[in-house]
């Protein structure tokens, strides 16, 4: 199967850390945005009390000339309004400055019992808001073990994606569920496996544009192996957690990055 040339995008996951003073990180890492391949994208989603501080930051870096950053949100609720308390609508996320959303995030599945059904509600949410959705798919130890990889990750896509999927509305990510924060990865040749299974079931659904969606790998990238992850087939970048806290292991993580 030829492999296409997509733009990569490095995208940080802050998950539940971060504090204002986080903030001198999040501008170290605008700084060192300016020194990247002009070829990559770099996305920062702290948590949701960040991101309007955060744009704040990244529209005065911009004045001083654009920068490729956006910021992202970790989740959002289906629904633009109601009675939901301590929830947050990607309209609300848009208006702070988000500009993606990652749905489906293997923590939000576990911890807060999400279905392949909502997830594909909080995606067409993050579209009704005109951001871009990061659909999270990926197997559990166990089902690797069994063999069911690959099958897993097919119901997953099949569940969670919309109709309307195009590659400037979604990127998906594909996260092993037992190499996320345990230093573990799959090697070279079984995330190529995975990747190159799910760019053939987008371009079977999705036809032209499926062969320009991103595909992120997600799981342990850090700067001593991002370089050997991003450069399999159909890796078009990286969803990082733990090391994109630190401005040096992000920025060193998409230097990594063909
Ligand atoms: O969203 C990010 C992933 O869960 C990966 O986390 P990690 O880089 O800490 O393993």
């Amino acid at each position: 199967m030829p492999v296409p040339a997509v733009r990569s995008l490095i995208a940080g996951n802050w998950k539940m850390n971060g504090l204002k003073a986080a903030s001198s990180e999040f501008d170290a890492m605008l700084e060192g945005a300016t020194e990247l391949s002009s070829g990559i994208d770099l996305l920062v989603c702290p948590p949701a009390t960040l991101i309007a501080a955060f744009a704040d930051r990244l529209a005065a870096a911009n004045e001083k000339g654009a920068l490729a950053v956006a910021i992202g949100a970790q989740d959002c609720h289906a629904n633009a309004t109601g009675a939901h308390t301590g929830d947050i609508s990607a309209e609300m996320l848009a208006d702070a400055g988000a500009r993606a959303i990652i749905v489906g995030h293997s923590e939000r599945r576990a911890d807060h019992g999400e279905t392949d059904a909502i997830v594909r509600t909080k995606a067409q949410a993050a579209w009704r808001a005109g951001l871009v959705a990061i659909v999270c798919v990926g197997e559990t130890q166990g089902e690797r073990n069994a063999g069911h990889t690959l099958d897993v990750v097919a119901g997953q896509l099949a569940g969670s994606l919309p109709d309307g999927a195009t590659a400037a509305n979604l990127v998906v990510a594909y996260e092993p569920v037992w190499a996320i924060g345990t230093g573990m990865t799959p090697t070279a040749a079984d995330v190529e496996e995975v990747h190159g299974f799910i760019r053939q079931t987008l371009t079977q659904r999705f036809n032209a544009e499926g062969d320009q969606m991103r595909l992120l790998y997600g799981g342990s990238v850090k700067p001593s192996n991002a370089r050997e992850l991003m450069s399999v087939p159909h890796v078009n970048g990286a969803l990082v957690g733990g090391a994109s806290l630190k401005a040096s292991d992000f920025l060193a993580i998409a230097a990594g990055c063909p």
